[in-house]
C-alpha cells in the first residue's frame, strides 16, 4: 500500500525489491480483496458449539465448573437468566456471584476481560438482594454514560421478566420526576450526575436504605474527576454495611489502589497483564501514509464486511465527521456517533446500529466502553487511541476492541498505523499486553491467505 513513504521504509525488509507492473498489482488487489473478504467472512463464522468448547476450557475466561442451579439463584431469576440464552455461567459470574451472595455481604472489585458477562453478574447480585415487598429503593448502579445505563437497564429488566414485583427506574437525564417525591423502585441505575441529584438534591432516594452500591466501568468513574466526585458523594451517603461492588475489564495500576482505599475490606478478582487481552479478538495492523491512504484500506476492508457490523474508531469528533461524510459519499450505510451530540440523539442512534439498521457505525472514544451489540465483527482503530500527552491509552484499546468478540465469539480488530508515532503507539501497546499485533498486508497474498484460514 506504501509507496515512497516512511511506511515502506519500516517495510524494507520485508517487501520485495523487485517492482511489479500495474497488472500484476491489480490482480493482486483483486485476489487480496477476495482473501480479505474471505478472512473477514470466516471471522463471522460463529457457533453455539464454539461457546461450549470454550466454557469447557479451564483457560477461557468463559469456563465454569458450576451451573446458575449450582449459584443458587431465586427460581425467578433462573427463569430469566434460562430464558435470556444462557446455559452456563462465565468465569467471571461463577467466582463473584457466590462472594455477592454470601452473608453478611461483601465488598467486591473485579476485573474480566469485555464480553464474559461482568453485567449479568452484578445484574443478579442486585436482583437478589431487593426485598420485593419494600417499596423503596435499595441498589443503586451508577454507569459512566447515559447509553450504557440505558444498556444495563435493560439486562435488569430481562433478567427480571419474571420477577416482576422488583421494579426499576432510570436515574439518567431527561427523566423528571415530581419534587417531593419518594421512589417506589428497588433499583435504581443511572449516570452520576443524576444520581447524586436524586439521592441529595431533590431526596427521591434515601440512601440510608441501600444495600448494594454498584460501580460499573469503575476504572472509569474513578479516573474521571467529576465522576469519582460524584460517585464518593453518593458513597458517603451510604450506610457502612452498604454492599460496593466494583467491575471493570481494566483497571489502571494507580485506580487499583484507588479503588481499594476507598472499599472497605474487598474480595478482589484481578486478571494478569496476559490474561487481559482475548485470543478470540484477532489484532492486526496495516501500514498506511495518510488520512486519505487509512480512507482507501477502510474502503476495501469495508467492502468486504458489509454482511457483518463494525466499529470505527477516531481520535477526534472531526476525524470521525470527516469519514463518516466521506464513506456516505461512496455510498454506504453509515452511522455517527460522538460526544457533542445530544445524549437522547446517542442513544437513538445505537438502537439503530443494534438493529442492524446501520452496518457500520464510525464514532469516538465515547462509544469505546461496555455497549453490547453482538454482530459487530470487526473493530477498527482508525486512529489508535493515546491519552492527551500522546502516550498509549491501552485501557481503551482495550474497550475498543472488546466490542467485538463478545462472550466466546470470534473478532477482528484492525489498527490503521500512518506515522512513525503511530508506529511508536502501535509497539508500546504490543509490549503492555506482550501480544503481537499482526500485520496485514493486503500484497502479501500467502500471508493474508494464512490469516484467512
Ligand atoms: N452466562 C452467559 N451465557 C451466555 N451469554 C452470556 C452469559 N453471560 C453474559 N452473556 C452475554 O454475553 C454478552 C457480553 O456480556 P456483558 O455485556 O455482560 O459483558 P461485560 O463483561 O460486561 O463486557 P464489557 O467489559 O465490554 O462491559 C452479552 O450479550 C450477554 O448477554
Amino acid at each position: 500500500m506504501a509507496t515512497d513513504s516512511w511506511a515502506q521504509a519500516v517495510d524494507e525488509q520485508e517487501a520485495a525489491a523487485e517492482s511489479v507492473t500495474l497488472r500484476k498489482v491489480l490482480c493482486k488487489l483483486t485476489s487480496a480483496q477476495s482473501l480479505l473478504n474471505k478472512l473477514i467472512r470466516n471471522n463471522l463464522v460463529n457457533t453455539t458449539n464454539q461457546v461450549e468448547v470454550l466454557q469447557k476450557d479451564p483457560n477461557s475466561p468463559l469456563y465454569s465448573v458450576k451451573s446458575f442451579e449450582e449459584l443458587r439463584l431465586k427460581p425467578q431469576l433462573l427463569q430469566g437468566v434460562y430464558a435470556m440464552g444462557f446455559n452456563r455461567p462465565s468465569k467471571i459470574q461463577e467466582t463473584a456471584l457466590p462472594m455477592m451472595l454470601a452473608e453478611p455481604p461483601q465488598n467486591l472489585i473485579a476485573q474480566s476481560q469485555s464480553g464474559t458477562g461482568k453485567t449479568a453478574a452484578f445484574v443478579l447480585a442486585m436482583l437478589s438482594h431487593v426485598d420485593p415487598n419494600n417499596k423503596f429503593p435499595q441498589c443503586l448502579c451508577v454507569s459512566p454514560t447515559y447509553e450504557l445505563a440505558l444498556q444495563t437497564g435493560k439486562v435488569i429488566e430481562q433478567m427480571g421478566k419474571y420477577y416482576p414485583e422488583v421494579q426499576l427506574v432510570y436515574a439518567i437525564r431527561g427523566n423528571k420526576l415530581q419534587r417531593g417525591m419518594k421512589l417506589q423502585e428497588q433499583i435504581v441505575i443511572g449516570t452520576p450526575g443524576t444520581m447524586l441529584d436524586w439521592c441529595s438534591k431533590f431526596k427521591f432516594i434515601d440512601p440510608k436504605k441501600i444495600k448494594v452500591f454498584v460501580l460499573d466501568e469503575a476504572d472509569v468513574m474513578i479516573a474521571t474527576q467529576g465522576h469519582q466526585d460524584q460517585s464518593i458523594r453518593i458513597q458517603r451517603m451510604l450506610p457502612k454495611n452498604c454492599q460496593m461492588l466494583l467491575f471493570s475489564a481494566t483497571f489502571e495500576e494507580s485506580v487499583w489502589s484507588f479503588a481499594q482505599r476507598i472499599v472497605p475490606e474487598p474480595n478482589i478478582i484481578k486478571l494478569k497483564r496476559e490474561e487481559e487481552t482475548l485470543d478470540t479478538i484477532k489484532q492486526y495492523y496495516v501500514l498506511c501514509n495518510s488520512k486519505e491512504e487509512k480512507f482507501e484500506a477502510l474502503c476495501n476492508i469495508y467492502g468486504a464486511i458489509t454482511i457483518a457490523q463494525a466499529m470505527i474508531f477516531c481520535h477526534t469528533r472531526k476525524t470521525a465527521g470527516w469519514l463518516a461524510g466521506e464513506l456516505s459519499r461512496e455510498g454506504h450505510q453509515v452511522a455517527l456517533l460522538s460526544g457533542e451530540m445530544q445524549v437522547e440523539q446517542r442513544a437513538a442512534v445505537i438502537e439503530r446500529f443494534r438493529d442492524g439498521k446501520e452496518k457500520v457505525l464510525v464514532t469516538t472514544n465515547v462509544c469505546a466502553r461496555g455497549i453490547d451489540v453482538e454482530q459487530v465483527s470487526v473493530v477498527i482503530n482508525f486512529d489508535l487511541p493515546v491519552d492527551k500527552d500522546g502516550n498509549p491509552d491501552n485501557e481503551t484499546y482495550l474497550h475498543r476492541i472488546g466490542r467485538t468478540g463478545r462472550f466466546g465469539k470470534r473478532g477482528l480488530a484492525i489498527n490503521m498505523v500512518d506515522s512513525r508515532m503511530s508506529m511508536n503507539i502501535l509497539n508500546r501497546i504490543q509490549e503492555h499486553f506482550n501480544k503481537k499485533i499482526e500485520k496485514l498486508n493486503t500484497d502479501d497474498l500467502d500471508e493474508i491467505e494464512k490469516i484467512a484460514s
